[in-house]
């Protein structure tokens, strides 16, 4: 259409109206325009691939729709059939008219998809306002037919924490398997994928299941991570999982729980360069961690606050071999069949370290669902046999909790002291007058 004073919304975007001339889209209004054929090249082809795509079902159901969605005057003309009314799956019948422009090339596909998935892609549209969209466009031109890849998948390979619990921890979902190949370089197909095999402890146990004295060289990456000795309670937690024994670590807060999964995250990463996660509730808590850092250690967080290209840069450093601990929120570890994909091109994960495990346990005041299934994931999808909790608050109740779930049987398990710190001091006083 031409720019009509009946329908000027239908001549040009609103962008161009200003000064149409200014517009090498519009040759007419800009004698100087030249076509450049690549891109008339492209759009044709994207035509073409979308007729071809059209179900002929469906295309059925349109003709034999009753009601029409009728305009008059120089709309008609201009519209022809277009503004038919847009049946949706199943009945046909929806009052909407198919949209005109932008709108309708993409989502032509969609036509055939539910409505609720619609309103969902409004919603992502709304979460992921710039870049994705763009994204999206590119990707749905060049290949047409991707019925089952989901929208959500497609956005941003690395807005992991986005992604829907329901996408599924236990990836047996084969239509999500057929995600695009992204910079990352996702496998093709999950179902190849199974879970590396556990790692070999540093330190095997005594045959009486006791951990032994930390050796030389555990006293010597001691020091380089800047301490000269154990506190109590380090050096027990550090040889248990340098020896593959799931343990809970029990200390009061600022006791040095930390060097408990950083010392032996070194010693493992030196020896195979594998990684050790933590799994940590809340993202100032990971920066926390990583700001206090010894330097010899290198530690790459991942959760929802890092842009995109934050995000990548970070999964690529772990890929290759840069970092020896990853710091997880929980929810990114099981809430996405996604993420799991991720973590197939990962080095070994040789422990895995819970903070505030207590989040694990239903009678812990700070309980978090997602920790319940956070040692599952990791086993399942990662083959992680050996688990680090760490608390400063537990009951006996909880801690008994929390051991079950890290998989640690009853008895030699938890290392460290129950009940009130030794400085802690309660006092209680009586106001003669507390209006006063
Ligand atoms: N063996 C050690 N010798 C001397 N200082 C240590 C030792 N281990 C840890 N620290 C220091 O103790 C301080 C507290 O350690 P850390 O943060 O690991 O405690 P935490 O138990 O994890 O505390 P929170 O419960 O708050 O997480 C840090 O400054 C750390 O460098």
């Amino acid at each position: 259409p031409k720019n009509s004073p009946e329908f000027p919304e239908f001549s040009l975007p609103p962008s161009l109206k200003k000064n149409p001339q200014n517009s090498p889209e519009f040759p007419d209004q800009n004698p100087n325009f030249f076509p450049i054929p690549g891109k008339f090249q492209r759009l044709q082809r994207s035509v073409a691939q979308t007729l071809a795509s059209l179900d002929p079902a469906w295309i059925q159901r349109c003709e034999e729709s009753q009601k029409t969605w009728e305009f008059s005057g120089p709309a008609a003309e201009v519209l022809g059939n277009v503004g038919r009314k847009r049946p949706r799956d199943g009945d046909g019948d929806v009052e909407a008219p198919a949209k005109v422009g932008r709108e309708s090339k993409p989502g032509i596909p969609e036509l055939r998809e539910n409505p609720e998935k619609e309103k969902e892609k409004e919603k992502e549209k709304e979460k992921f306002p710039n870049g994705s969209g763009e994204f999206l466009e590119e990707e749905e031109e060049e290949e047409e037919e991707e019925p089952k890849t989901t929208r959500r998948a497609r956005l941003d390979p690395t807005n992991v924490d986005f992604l829907s619990e329901n996408a599924g921890v236990g990836g047996s979902n084969p239509e999500n398997s057929q995600l695009p190949l992204d910079s990352l370089e996702f496998p093709q197909n999950s179902l190849e994928f199974s879970p590396p095999p556990p790692m070999d402890p540093l330190y095997p146990p005594n045959p009486d299941g006791t951990v032994p004295d930390p050796p030389e060289e555990v006293l010597e990456a001691l020091r380089t991570l800047g301490f000269d000795s154990f506190r109590p309670g380090q050096a027990e937690a550090v040889m248990r999982v340098l020896s593959g024994i799931s343990t809970l670590l029990l200390l009061p807060t600022g006791s040095g729980k930390s060097l408990c999964y950083q010392l032996p995250a070194f010693l493992y990463h030196r020896r195979s360069r594998c990684i050790s996660i933590v799994i940590s509730p809340l993202v100032s808590l990971m920066d926390d961690q990583v700001s206090g850092l010894p330097s010899a250690l290198k530690a790459v967080c991942i959760h929802s606050n890092l842009t995109p290209s934050q995000r990548e840069a970070a999964i690529k450093k772990v890929r290759s071999g840069r970092a020896q601990i990853l710091l997880l929120s929980p929810e990114s570890v099981t809430g996405s069949e996604f993420f799991s994909r991720l973590f197939r091109h990962f080095p070994p994960v040789a422990f895995a370290c819970l903070d505030e495990a207590h989040c694990i346990s239903q009678w812990s005041h700070n309980f978090r669902p997602a920790y319940l299934r956070v040692c599952k994931v990791l086993r399942e999808r990662l083959g992680v046999r050996c688990f680090l909790g760490l608390t400063a608050t537990a009951t006996v109740a909880t801690a008994r909790d929390v051991a079950e779930h890290l998989g640690i049987p009853e008895g030699n398990s938890t290392v460290g002291t129950f009940g009130i710190p030794e400085n802690l001091r309660l006092s209680v006083s009586l106001e003669a007058d507390p209006d006063q």
